[in-house]
């Protein structure tokens, strides 16, 4: 059974006995946001992250969810890709489809990849343009007050230095407001070219996913949850905010080892 805390602006914090409970929650949490979406747009559009999040997706695979979630209805994207060909070890395309796509009945139409024989830079511009005609149609649904997607859902995974998708600790494309999708090509964690949702874009999700696991993450997780005062670092993942959308960290308890904030109960 996970403990739950709700953080205030925080979010929801799920701390899971083991990864087995953690990937079981978080498949279940998956489908059930699909179904909703699906009955009421019609589609699901949902952006996924690379690292260990697509390992911890894997019991959406299993056969009782099919019965949930209607596969042909999803549109995948990515919150963040490292610009390497898609046959590439490093590429998060290729995780997820050797992980998940490739098992379940996905259209291949639907899957959104980025254009990987391009510079960081042109494969930014060009996903957002391809964001954007689907904003134009409504598979990806827009924001009450601007033209910016809307996804779904965002799932994030977080390094142990508080990075989130491709948005590390102070890099300047943390402050970009204009762009949907932006780049950079000195990623601290390799390869270096990278490309990534702003944070605008991930905070007007209607649900963001932080999916963090490990001792390693612990100090991250208490410095982006718990109230830690002015000195703290502006981390990325501390910046996951959605404004009108709700936000769930799955969390193990070694991730969780140095929350001190949230009051719990089963
Ligand atoms: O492509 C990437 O590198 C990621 O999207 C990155 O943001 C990842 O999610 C975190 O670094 C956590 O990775 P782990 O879960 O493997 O630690």
């Amino acid at each position: 059974m996970a403990l739950s805390g709700t953080c205030t602006e925080r979010g929801e914090v799920k701390i899971h006995e083991s990864l087995d409970e953690l990937s079981t929650d978080l498949a279940d949490y998956i489908a059930k946001l699909s179904e909703a979406s699906v009955k009421e747009r019609g589609v699901f559009a949902v952006a996924l992250s690379g690292g260990s999040l697509i390992d911890l997706m894997r019991k959406l695979c299993d056969a009782p969810y099919n019965k949930t979630v209607d596969w042909a209805k999803w549109y995948i994207f990515w919150a963040d890709e490292r610009v390497v060909a898609k046959n590439h070890s490093n590429s998060n395309y290729k995780l997820a489809k050797d992980g998940l796509l490739s098992k379940v009945p996905i259209i291949p139409s639907h899957v959104h990849s980025i254009n990987d024989s391009v510079s960081a830079e042109e494969a930014a511009d060009d996903y957002e343009f391809a964001i954007r005609q689907l904003v134009k149609t409504r598979m990806v649904s827009v924001s009450e007050n601007s033209d910016c997607p809307k996804f779904d859902l965002i799932l994030l995974g977080m390094g142990p230095d508080g990075h989130a998708a491709s948005l590390f600790p102070n890099h300047s494309v943390l402050s970009e407001k204009d762009e949907w999708v932006t780049f950079i090509t000195d990623s601290p964690k390799p390869p270096p070219e990278r490309i990534a949702f702003t944070m605008p874009v991930i905070n007007l999700a209607s649900n963001v996913a932080l999916v963090v696991t490990g001792d390693v993450k612990a100090e991250a997780v208490h410095l982006a949850i718990d109230d830690v005062g002015p000195d703290c670092p502006s981390l990325p993942a501390k910046m996951v905010q959605p404004m009108k959308g709700n936000l769930v960290w799955f969390l193990d308890k070694p991730a969780a080892s140095k929350l001190g904030r949230c009051q719990f109960s089963e």
